[in-house]
This record gives C-alpha cells, sequence and structure tokens, in this order.
C-alpha cells in the first residue's frame, strides 16, 4: 500500500511506516490539481497545516483510506467530504502541546517586553531604552479561551508567574476548573478583565471571527491578545483597527486567516509581533506527532480501529478492548438481516441492554450500520460514512440505552422496518467473547454468526427438515449445524441451517418451492 506525506513530516514516523512494508512518498508544495491528479494511487496521505485537503482532492482519491493529520488542528481537511467517502481522519492530539504552550509563552514575554522590536532595532543601529519599556506578567491577569490540552499548559505556565488565571470554555466543567486552579466566567467578562488574552482553541463555524470588533472593544485599553491557535478565530481587519485606534495594546500571532503570508497590514504596526504559524516546529513535537501520526496509520491500513478519529468515536486502548466483541457482534446482526431483508429500508433502531454498554454505544451503532448498509448499497460502506449514508437515504436510526430488561446480561437488538414491515434481530456474547444470535423475528435461536447460512422460516409440520435436508444433500451441499425455533407446535417455525457451502440459486429455489416454507435467504457472513 502507498502512503503520500504532502507537507514535511519528520522521517522518524515516515520510517515506521517503511518499515511495516508500506510505500512512502514525499511530495510537498503540490497544487490542488497536482494532488487530484496522483491520489488515487494512495491508501493515505498525511498533511501538516500546509496541505487543504479540499472535496476536490477527496472527491478524487479512489483508494484513500485515510488521512492523518501531524498535528491537532484538521481545519485544513474537508471533514464533511472525507466522512461522506468513508475516509477516517486521525490526528495526533498530543505531540505538540508543550510546543504550542511554550510558543505562546514565549510570544507573550517577548511581546511584554518588545523583544522583537527592540532586537530589530538594536540590529539597525539603535540603542533605544525608554522606548523599549515593558510590562510585567506577575500580578497579571491572564484570559484562556479554550482550555483543552494546550490551554491548561499555558495555565500551568502562566501561573509559575504568579499570575491570575482566567478562563472561558463552554465545554468544561467548573469541577475541573478549579482543579486546574482557572476562574471560569463568560466570554465577555473574561475580555473585560484580562490583561492576556491568548487563544486555545479550534477554527470551526462556532469560533471564526470570535474575537470581533465589538468582542474587541471589551478588552481593557492597556491589555495584549495572543492567537496561537488558528487564524481566523479573531476578525483580522477587526484586529488591526483595534491596535490602531489604540483600543488595546499590542497582540501576538502565530496563525493567519490566510496562510502563508507574508504582506499585511497588520505588519505594519509596531505594536504587533508575529511568527510564521511555528508553534508546533519544535524537533521534539515534530517528532512526536509523527510517530504517533504513523502508528495510527499503520494501524488503520492494517484492519485495526483508529484511537484518535475525529470522524469516529475516539476510544481508549482499555475500551476498545472491551468493546471489539461486541463491534463485532453488531456488525454480524446488521448483517445477517441486510440478507434477509425485503422492501426498501426505512428506520433502523438499535436497543442495547446491559451494562457493558453503558459507557459507550456509538462505534457498535456505526457498526450495526455498516453491516446493514454495505450488503444492501451500491457505494462501499463503512464506520465512517455509515451514518452519512443513512442520513442521504432518508433512514431513520435511533439508539437506545438500557441499563437490564431482556433476558440476557448483555443484549443488542436492531430492529429494522422497511416498506414490507419490521424484522429484528438480537445477539450477546456468551462466555464474554463467544457471538451468538439469539433471536430473529420472533423465534428465539441460537446460531453462531459465521459462515454460510439459509434461514427458513417455515410452517410447523412433518418432512420440512427431511426435504431440505434432502435437496441440499443432492448437491453436495453438507449442513454443519442446524437451529429450529418454533411459536407453537403446528405454529409458525424457522430453520437456521448452517453450511460448509453456499447453497447454489437452484437449491435455494427448489428448497422455496416446498409446500409449507415461506421463504428463503441465503446468508453469507
Ligand atoms: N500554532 C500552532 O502551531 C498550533 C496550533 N494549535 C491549535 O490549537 C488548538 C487547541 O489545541 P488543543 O489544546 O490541543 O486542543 P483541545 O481539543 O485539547 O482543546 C480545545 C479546547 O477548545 C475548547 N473549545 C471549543 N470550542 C470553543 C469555544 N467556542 N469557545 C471556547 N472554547 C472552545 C474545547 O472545549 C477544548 O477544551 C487546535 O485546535 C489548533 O488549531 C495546535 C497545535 C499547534
Ligand atoms: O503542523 C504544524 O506545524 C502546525 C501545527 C498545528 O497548527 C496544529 O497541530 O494544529
Amino acid at each position: 500500500m502507498r502512503i503520500l506525506a504532502s507537507d514535511p513530516v519528520a522521517e522518524k514516523g515516515l520510517n515506521i511506516l517503511r518499515e511495516e512494508g508500506f510505500i512512502v512518498d514525499e511530495k510537498i508544495k503540490l497544487s490542488e490539481e497536482e494532488l487530484i491528479k496522483i491520489i488515487p494511487q494512495y491508501d493515505a496521505l498525511i498533511v501538516r497545516s500546509e496541505t487543504k485537503v479540499t472535496a476536490r482532492i477527496i472527491e478524487a482519491a479512489e483508494n484513500l483510506k485515510i488521512i492523518g493529520r501531524a498535528g491537532v488542528g484538521v481545519d485544513n481537511i474537508d471533514l464533511a467530504a472525507a466522512s461522506k467517502k468513508g475516509i477516517i481522519v486521525v490526528n495526533s492530539p498530543e505531540g505538540n502541546t508543550i510546543a504550542a504552550a511554550e510558543h505562546t509563552i514565549a510570544l507573550m514575554m517577548a511581546l511584554l517586553r518588545n523583544i522583537p522590536q527592540a532586537h530589530a532595532a538594536l540590529k539597525a543601529g539603535k540603542w533605544l531604552r525608554k522606548e523599549f519599556t515593558g510590562y510585567e506578567l506577575r500580578g497579571k491577569t491572564v484570559g484562556i479561551i479554550g482550555l483543552g490540552r494546550i490551554g491548561t499548559a499555558v495555565a500551568k505556565r502562566v501561573k509559575a508567574f504568579e499570575t491570575r488565571v482566567i478562563g472561558y470554555d463552554p465545554f468544561i466543567s467548573e469541577e475541573r476548573a478549579q482543579m486546574l486552579g482557572i476562574t471560569l466566567m463568560p466570554l465577555e467578562e473574561l475580555l473585560q478583565n484580562a490583561d492576556i488574552v491568548t487563544m486555545h482553541l479550534p477554527l470551526n463555524n462556532e469560533t471564526r471571527n470570535l474575537i470581533n470588533r465589538e468582542r474587541l472593544k471589551l478588552m481593557k485599553k492597556s491589555a495584549f491578545i495572543i492567537n496561537c491557535a488558528r487564524g481566523g478565530i479573531i476578525d483580522e481587519e477587526a484586529l488591526y483597527e483595534a491596535l490602531k485606534a489604540g483600543e488595546i495594546a499590542g497582540a501576538a500571532l502565530d496563525v493567519f486567516a490566510k496562510e502563508p503570508l507574508t504582506e499585511s497590514p497588520l505588519f505594519e504596526l509596531q505594536n504587533v509581533i508575529v511568527t510564521p504559524h511555528l508553534g508546533a516546529s519544535t524537533k521534539e513535537a515534530q517528532i512526536n506527532v509523527a510517530i504517533d501520526v504513523a502508528r495510527e496509520i499503520a494501524n488503520v491500513l492494517k484492519g485495526g480501529l483508529a484511537q484518535n478519529a475525529v470522524n469516529f468515536p475516539a476510544m481508549d486502548k482499555e475500551s476498545y478492548q472491551r468493546l471489539k466483541p461486541y463491534i463485532n457482534l453488531a456488525e454480524k446482526l446488521g448483517n445477517f438481516l441486510a440478507q434477509i431483508l425485503s422492501g426498501g429500508l426505512l428506520a433502523a433502531e438499535i436497543v442495547y441492554n446491559g451494562l457493558a454498554f453503558k459507557e459507550e454505544t456509538r462505534p457498535l451503532t456505526l457498526a450495526a450500520l455498516k453491516g446493514l448498509l454495505d450488503p444492501l448499497l451500491m457505494e462501499k460502506v463503512n464506520y465512517v460514512n455509515a451514518p452519512v449514508v443513512a442520513k442521504e437515504r432518508g433512514i431513520k436510526v435511533r439508539e437506545t440505552v438500557m441499563e437490564n430488561g431482556a433476558d440476557y446480561t448483555n443484549l443488542i437488538t436492531l430492529k429494522v422496518t422497511t416498506e414490507k414491515g419490521e424484522r429484528i434481530i438480537a445477539g450477546t456474547l456468551f462466555r464474554n467473547n463467544e457471538p451468538r444470535i439469539v433471536q430473529i423475528d420472533q423465534y428465539r435461536v441460537d446460531v453462531v454468526p459465521e459462515g454460510y447460512k439459509l434461514f427458513v422460516p417455515h410452517k410447523d409440520q412433518p418432512l420440512m427438515i427431511g426435504r431440505v435436508g434432502l435437496i441440499l444433500g443432492e448437491k453436495g451441499i453438507n449442513i454443519a449445524g442446524m437451529q429450529l425455533g418454533r411459536l407453537t407446535p403446528g405454529g409458525d417455525a424457522v430453520m437456521v441451517l448452517s453450511l460448509d457451502h453456499p447453497a447454489d440459486g437452484d437449491s435455494i429455489k427448489a428448497i422455496a418451492e416446498i409446500p409449507g416454507i415461506y421463504e428463503v435467504k441465503a446468508v453469507s457472513l
């Protein structure tokens, strides 16, 4: 399999992939057109922030299974397009945290002490001291917007400078903030109170221009603002105006709405210091993220599940090990049902009973959907695009989780509604790792979801089994196992045959013609 690195990525990471037997090409600074031309050859793409992975590139990526971002922000990747095409997108969220936090501190100190300006002046032969009198960090209030990995690493570090730290992050709890020694407050209040405001949140539709003209006006005239997260979170035009008008004291920017950027009105202001997106540019961080993303890509290309997927639920190793047999079971249930369905699919409901499903069910639902949709549709359905495909086709998906309420300790039930009615399948794990189908429609069964099956609902009457066995036997198709389920003697019943070879069309037709047989469905799992 072939992997393309279209931005500079540390060799240590790429070598991991080469050692695993993958072919790795490094081609940087490609245009969109050039990428569109070559992308069909690749199974994986590794990028940093420079390559813009557009919908057009993704559309052309016939063989692409995974896009790995050697870094955190994935705003340069069209996630919706990747998800629709079933391409998993992973990032490496931890490897550059310290680099970005330290760069923020470096910018903060440089901003407060006019280091870049003084440096440039002295090199130009000017010994200026009075002009470059700065401020101390001690005693100041630092406002951190976004209290994730980098935000909290910055908080820890500025505390060592004897500052007060206030924070805004709608997704973290009061308890966590308290533990970190950060006073949480609404954004507007933070802007009014901080002497230094620093951004550590992703760029997305909600955060674009979060710091706009009105919000900049809330800041103290003496305040500084730092953006080492993403360009576009601060409105650059509004920032220019605020700095020019002296509404705030200064800004340090590592990131810009458009990159690379070599000319900007902001660059002309004395109270603005800039770096060209260097937050993650340390030797250590680049090695860390390259190794992390390489391991993730190798794992996914070899059939494993990603741990840092941004368009698939992230799971730690422990949860993955615990849920893996249930993920496989859910997929088999969907797969079985898909092969016995008739009529257009309208809705799918997945009901989880048992404590095994208390914490996480999303990967199981995606697996059930993949199993259900993949055999029914022309396009390839996987864990990533399954919900998009269902939505596009108007298939309603519902998930219900109950701690108990079933006859088994842990039970997954998949109910689907088609134009022709409802079908149900349920499964469990015996002894925690042996998958079993325990219900099909109204029948209780005990079927190992593996291999070739024949699903035959019929009337409960003598000779049914014998006649089916005879037809298969005459064709040399060995019956490896058989499960019977019935509601009442002489009423409706079902047989599920496990076969050593798939049943051929003629045998299926002959069985369907036996009086008392309602339908015959061949299932391959
Ligand atoms: N300059 C550089 O080279 C680098 C920049 N970055 C940028 O830094 C950002 C943060 O990175 P991490 O801390 O690792 O990510 P993270 O995912 O650990 O933390 C992001 C935090 O932002 C919060 N958040 C989301 N929306 C928000 C909103 N509307 N208002 C306030 N908070 C919000 C989240 O709740 C989360 O706690 C990344 O998204 C990336 O864009 C990351 C690494 C290097
Ligand atoms: O790859 C880089 O150098 C940029 C890192 C970054 O911005 C990120 O990780 O979000």
